[in-house]
């Protein structure tokens, strides 16, 4: 699904305003009747009281139109109208007056007004701001939002939680309300899925309304939602006919003294997701204790006891992954820089890979073009310093990707994969899956993928889909601190099973 800027959502109200030839005051009817249907289809007429909040531009307008649906259906509402501003919009005076026509008269909050009265019961409507918001909001409406925050109530966002922007870090962290529940209009926003913005959401929905099709087909986003629709076309399925020579030959180069297991990881989850063959290469410490743990993993081992000093793979591999467990000895480096410069097919780098890379970046132009780097956030800060809000993170590594010709796997609750240009979003995955390993385990799965014949990139937004889905499953049954990474390669299988699964039909009660 594609994540659209502030910028390309006004541009599609517009062109479906023009195209359906309506006014958008039919548009914000249409709008809001969606919230009207979602929260009427859960409350089905229970008296609780709902508290409004709606500000003085449309986003406030659509809460207008819910409120006079709400009184319409004969719930309890309260209506304020946070009045930061007399540039009120069009159809937010339009649905003011159609509100007071019902007989609701809202209570304007202003600077001098007494803080109103929230009860943890209470249901609180927030349409102050939307993604009209281009500056901090006022110290009073700060507080106003402050107040909401701290009354624990249920708190259902319009469209976004009031006081986040949508195209950058929020002005003051604590003028923004901590939605229980969003409900956005036709596109997803790329400030719920970054870690330092996606707190203020706990849960969100689109909401179809409707927008021009053919403009939101034709747009270029600069970033996409990846769920299952996004994967399922890459997949690549296994031909009757064929045998293990036809899924490629991994190599994972990796593991000192004390660090197999990650190897061992790597290597069985590159089997799992289907590599034909996979061939370790470690330091000679390992050699035992790999070959029990995985008789289908085959292992070379270098010269070296504890640590890997020169890198030799005596046939052309389909592909490689190093890095994990490989320690930074002086010979280490040398080793790996050698290997770099020998190599020209994409590699797939983590860990210790990457943190040799950023302390010695001249290594950087002997990576092969379209590599993978999977950083987390710690490693990703190494190789392109330090960012002072998510989207100059996001910024600074796709200046990054696009310097080395790479592809940038940012690991986080939404890992997004940069490439060309442009960043697709995770949407799987678990805060159980933050263990030691599982880094190791999508080394692993993206390298298997590559050897298959998928591209570095759709195995790079594919691999991590699957990660996370295997995550899932996973936490489904050993809920999140029980999650070893071990438990998330036992699941890559499910996961694929996952892809495929029929959602059950609905079983109609006959009696
Ligand atoms: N295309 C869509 O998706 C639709 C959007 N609608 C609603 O329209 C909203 C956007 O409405 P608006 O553009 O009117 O903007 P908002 O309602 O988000 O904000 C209102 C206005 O306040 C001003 N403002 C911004 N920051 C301020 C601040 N810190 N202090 C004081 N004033 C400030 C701006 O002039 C802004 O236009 C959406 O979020 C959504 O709720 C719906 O009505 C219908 C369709
Ligand atoms: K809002």
């Amino acid at each position: 699904m594609k994540i659209f800027s502030a910028e390309q959502i006004y541009q599609a109200d517009k062109s479906t305003i023009q195209k359906e030839k309506i006014k958008s005051e039919e548009l914000m009817e249409r709008a809001a009747t969606q919230l009207f249907e979602w929260m009427h289809s859960r409350l089905r007429g229970t008296q609780v009281k709902i508290q409004l909040f709606c500000g003085i531009g449309n986003n406030g307008g659509d809460g207008l139109v819910l409120a006079r649906k709400l009184n319409e259906h004969g719930y309890s509402i309260k209506v304020y109208v946070v009045n930061y501003s007399d540039k009120r919009s069009e159809d937010f005076l339009l649905n003011l007056e159609r509100l007071k026509d019902g007989k609701v008269w809202p209570d304007f909050i202003n600077e001098e007004s007494e803080l109103p009265k929230i009860s943890p019961n209470d249901i609180v409507v927030d349409a102050i701001f939307g993604i009209g918001l281009n500056r901090a909001p006022d110290e009073w409406v700060g507080n106003l939002i402050k107040h909401i925050n701290n009354s624990r109530a249920f708190t259902l966002s319009v469209d976004v939680p009031s006081g986040l922007p949508v195209d950058r870090g929020p002005w003051e962290p604590s003028y923004v309300i901590n939605s229980s529940y969003v409900l956005s209009f036709q596109v997803p926003k790329l400030v719920f899925f970054l870690p330092r913005t996606g707190v203020y959401v706990n849960q969100w929905e689109i909401l179809d309304i409707g927008l021009d099709q053919d403009y939101i087909s034709n747009t270029e986003t600069d970033f996409e939602l990846i769920g299952r629709p996004e994967v399922l076309p890459m997949y690549r399925p296994r031909l009757k006919f064929s045998h293990k020579g036809n899924y490629g030959h991994s190599v994972i180069v990796g593991g000192s003294y004390g660090k197999i297991g990650a190897v061992q990881l790597a290597a069985s989850s590159c089997l799992s997701v289907g590599s034909g063959l996979v061939t370790a290469f470690i330091p000679k410490c390992g050699y035992n204790s790999l070959q029990t743990a995985i008789p289908e993993v085959m292992v070379l081992t270098g010269s070296r006891e504890k640590n890997i000093s020169g890198i030799e793979i005596p046939f052309e591999p389909s592909v490689i992954g190093v890095g994990v467990g490989i320690g930074q000895d002086d010979d280490t480096i040398s080793a790996f820089g050698t290997f770099l410069k020998k190599m020209d097919s994409p590699m797939v780098i983590d860990a210790d890979g990457l943190n040799i890379l950023s302390q010695n970046p001249e290594m950087l132009s002997d990576v092969p073009e379209l590599s993978v780097l999977t950083p987390h956030p710690k490693e990703l800060e190494r190789l392109i310093g330090h960012w002072s809000s998510d989207f100059e993170k996001l910024e600074k590594a796709k200046t990054f990707a696009a310097q080395y010709n790479l592809i940038v796997v940012i690991k986080g609750a939404h890992t997004v994969t940069l490439f060309n240009g442009k960043g697709y979003v995770n949407t799987t995955g678990n805060p159980g899956m933050a263990t030691a390993g599982s880094g190791d385990v999508l080394t692993g799965m993206i390298t298997g993928l590559i050897a298959q014949g998928y591209s570095t990139v759709e195995a790079s937004i594919f691999g991590v889909y699957l990660h996370g889905l295997a995550g899932d499953l996973a936490a489904s049954t050993k809920g999140y601190e029980a999650l070893k990474a071990s438990t998330l390669v036992e699941h890559i299988g499910s996961a694929f099973s996952e892809l495929f699964r029929q959602p059950e039909m609905e079983q109609k009660d006959k009696s």
